[in-house]
């Protein structure tokens, strides 16, 4: 779940679980009976204590990771607006960015491939296979004019 507000970007520095010590975005599994949106807003709310405003799905994210995390399907929402105060919780520090200092340095390799799409509003869809923590191949299809992402 991506935030953006005032030039500025909601990102977290994670504690704990997947990509511990990156900066990503809050969000998390899908508990049983939740769909995808339930879920990024529940998350956000653990680990932000903050609600996102009428979010809406612009991406979804194929990860190839290891025999032991073989697939991951990641469901990228961005709002406009929340409630709430961002608050560092035992699961994320919050990291407020200005847009044009987003640290991919810090992130996952494949966010500089989307994250930008992402912040101007155009719908994708991508496809990363990484060994351990490098990005291997990669392939992003933009411009989903037929909207099978907004459902
Ligand atoms: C491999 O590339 C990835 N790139 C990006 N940008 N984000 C990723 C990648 N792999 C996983 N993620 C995201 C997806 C989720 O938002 C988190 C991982 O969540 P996880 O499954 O570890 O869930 P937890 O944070 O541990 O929380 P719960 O156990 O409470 O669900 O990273």
């Amino acid at each position: 779940m991506f935030i953006i507000r005032d030039g500025r970007i909601l990102l977290i520095e994670k504690k704990r679980g997947l990509g511990a010590g990156k900066i990503n975005g809050p969000g998390g599994k899908i508990d049983p009976g939740e769909t995808p949106l339930q879920a990024a807003i529940r998350e956000t709310q653990e680990e932000l204590h903050v609600t996102p405003a009428d979010p809406r799905k612009l991406g979804e994210l194929h990860f190839w990771m290891s025999q032991e995390v073989p697939h991951i399907l990641c469901h990228v929402y961005r709002a406009d607006d929340f409630t709430g105060i961002p608050t560092e919780t035992e699961e994320a520090v919050p990291v407020w960015t200005p847009l044009d200092k987003i640290p991919y340095d810090r992130m996952w390799e494949d966010d500089r491939y989307w994250l930008p799409l992402l912040l101007e509003n155009q719908s994708f869809l991508g496809k990363f296979a990484f060994e351990g923590e490098t990005l291997i191949t990669r392939e992003i299809a933009t411009d989903l004019s037929s909207d099978p992402l907004r459902s």
